[in-house]
């Protein structure tokens, strides 16, 4: 009776106290809103649970002394905003609803659909995911590319609830201890930004956090990850976009972003931290611009279990959609290794596909110094040729060069070389929209494939370098053509349907994390990603393939997810490099057949189902 008495005294206190900062505050106009009556609020809670908690939630203006105080350093963007800034934030957005954007009416009601899909999200996150599975098709438009790229961009305004961690430059020396700030106990995969390349939009800075919530919703949907063990980070080095450091109510830092050694020490920190408290999570780094992408891949990839989806999800899917385009023409995969291919684009994601390629063409010829004499790559300076200036070169396109000899000069446009080289396949990853111009698109027709494939994959829509109507319109019925963002079918003149491909990483990284997850591999290896490419380019039947069909629907998106899963555990077996998942051994992964892994797989994989609740006192 007395420890009821106490408590039950407790919370009348309690609500007594959260009413007077209602009462008090709420009723005095903006200014004095937020005023210290000098009475502070006793709370019970801590952490995450403060920031569900709408008595106590003060979003953004939680200031440091608190946040440290309460547990709630990393659970919210590094910027600490005054009471009028947050008013301000809301005003803004609530009337920019009112406002044309730059794409007209179609984006204001995507953005409206992203709404209210996140306000589910908050409030239910079974009922979430379950709509989003069984609604792929339309949904994953909304939560993924396009319209994420335009979250991202007004990001500062959407933003309600955080979700996901931010570490910044100001946290160096606390990210450990930080990282226990997390509420779940266990995290079994970090999709991580710096903001610094958001699809093809540029530097985005904070506000870049909606691309790896949007990939985790991918882990989630199609490859069955458990949504309360997914962490979203974003960490805040600056910005260099010059609208963000101007804009009052930007969320992130306004600073240019850290560079060099700075920039390495705060990375390599938050990699020592998340491994120290999780030590088998995969961290997936996504959107990091070219320059440090390569590095901190090369940095990490062999001491971590971690990948870069640009640079390695992207040249998975790419190459298998390659192999996609010459089974199209009734020809043996390894005739890959006689087509020509153009990559406009030498960033993150075109020097991927191309070095993947390369290998790929290296084992069809039994012979690597062959590989690169039917590829070729441009970017913003026009072709890459071996009179490049060094310093004007990636190091990593340096094996693409072309000989000026061969009749191309150093920096030759994109018509130019459509022209002279009649190539196969044209794949688009510069981010440019519109880059692939008619005239570009009409040489295409001089391939010496009868099918030849487009594929526009930068992102969003906008970023395309063409548009499907475009592709079927100016080369022809035939094509093969996939983007990266999805475009309906075409209608084509003769009546017919012009199939239209989504070439996305999302049909590989969900597979690829799960099965590194579920074999508990050491590392993701060259060999893990190209037996996941293998597997989807085999995805499809002939009849299909035959038909343009080159990548799955994304309605069998789960399915793909665990194919990929399972040959990637696979290959991780054969490697030698697993420590099992919980309670299986290395040994028993190492005697199972493909049927029993695909079953244990399929197991694993979380479904959204509301379970019993069941009440225990901690
Ligand atoms: N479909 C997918 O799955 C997928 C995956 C990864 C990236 N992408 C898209 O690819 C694009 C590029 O990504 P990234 O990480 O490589 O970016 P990045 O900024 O690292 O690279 C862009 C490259 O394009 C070149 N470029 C710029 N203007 C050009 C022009 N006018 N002509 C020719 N080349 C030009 C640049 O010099 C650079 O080499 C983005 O739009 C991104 O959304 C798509
Ligand atoms: O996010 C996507 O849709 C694909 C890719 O990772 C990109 O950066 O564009
Ligand atoms: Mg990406």
């Amino acid at each position: 009776m007395a420890i009821f008495c106490a408590r039950r005294r407790r919370l009348v206190d309690l609500v007594a106290s959260a009413w007077s900062w209602g009462s008090h505050r709420g009723i005095a106009n903006g200014h004095h809103l937020f005023r210290s009556s000098g009475r502070p609020t006793i709370v019970h809670k801590r952490g995450a649970d403060i920031l569900h908690d709408p008595w106590y939630n003060k979003g953004t203006a939680l200031p440091p002394t608190e946040r440290d105080r309460l547990g709630l350093r990393g659970l919210l963007p590094p910027r600490v905003m005054t009471p009028q800034q947050q008013i301000d934030r809301f005003m803004s957005d609530f009337k920019s609803l009112e406002r044309t954007t730059r794409d007209g009416p179609r984006d204001m009601s995507a953005l409206a659909k992203w709404r209210i899909l996140n306000r589910l999200h908050d409030r239910n996150e079974t009922l979430y995911y379950k709509i989003l599975i069984d609604n792929i098709k339309n949904f994953a438009p909304i939560i993924y590319t396009p319209t994420v790229g335009l979250v991202c961009q007004n990001y500062s305004g959407l933003f309600r609830r955080p979700r996901g961690m931010y570490f910044s430059s100001a946290d160096r020396g606390e990210m450990v201890s930080m990282i226990y700030n997390w509420p779940a106990e266990d995290v079994d995969i970090i999709v991580v930004t710096d903001g610094s390349r958001i699809l093809g939009l540029g530097d985005l800075g904070v506000q870049g956090i909606g691309i790896p919530i949007g990939k985790l919703d991918l882990y989630v949907a199609a490859a069955g990850f458990n949504p309360q063990r997914v962490l979203p980070v974003m960490i805040d080095v600056g910005t260099n976009n010059k609208k963000l450091l101007d804009d009052p109510l930007y969320l992130g830092l306004q600073q240019p972003r850290l560079e060099g050694e700075d920039y390495l020490a705060v990375i390599d920190e938050f990699m020592e931290g998340v491994f120290t408290r999780w030590p088998h999570v995969i961290v997936q780094f996504e959107d990091f611009q070219s320059k440090w992408a390569f590095k901190l891949l090369q940095r990490y990839r062999n001491h971590y279990r971690m990948f870069n989806d640009d640079v390695q999800g992207t040249a998975g899917v790419a190459l298998a959609g390659l192999f996609g385009a010459v089974r199209a023409q009734g020809k043996p995969l390894s005739e890959l290794a006689n087509a020509k291919i153009v990559v406009v684009g030498a960033g993150s994601a075109g020097l991927g596909v191309l070095h993947m390629t390369r290998k790929a063409i290296g084992q069809i010829l039994g012979d690597k110094s062959k590989a690169t004499r039917n590829l070729y790559i441009l970017d913003k300076l026009g072709l890459v040729t071996k009179e490049r200036a060094d310093a004007d070169v990636d190091p990593d396109a340096k094996p693409f060069a072309r000989n000026t000899n061969e009749g191309l000069r150093e920096g030759a446009s994109l018509l130019e070389v459509v022209k002279q080289v009649k190539p196969d396949m044209l794949v688009g990853l510069s981010g440019v929209g519109g880059i692939f111009t008619p005239e570009v698109l009409r040489e295409m027709k001089n391939a010496d494939y009868k099918r030849p494939a487009i594929f526009p994959m930068s992102n969003p829509t906008m970023n395309a370098e063409c548009t499907a109507e475009e592709a079927f319109k100016h080369v022809g019925d035939h094509i093969i053509f996939a983007s990266g963002s999805p475009f309906d079918d075409v209608k084509l003149e003769n009546g017919k349907i012009g199939h239209v491909n989504q070439g996305n990483n999302m049909y590989l990284f969900p597979g690829i994390g799960l099965g590194t997850l579920l074999c508990g591999a050491r590392t993701v290896t060259d060999r893990m990603l190209s037996s996941a490419a293998a597997r989807l380019a085999s995805y499809m039947g002939e009849e299909d393939v035959s038909n343009g069909k080159i990548y799955p629907p994304i309605s069998s998106i789960r399915d793909i997810s665990k194919e990929v899963a399972v040959a990637v555990l696979r290959a991780a077996v054969e490697e030698d490099i697993v420590e099992g998942y919980r309670d299986l051994s290395a040994r028993e992964l190492q005697q199972m057949s493909e049927d029993q892994i695909r079953e244990y797989v399929d197991q694993y994989m979380w479904s959204p189902q509301y379970s019993p609740l069941i009440y225990e006192e901690r």
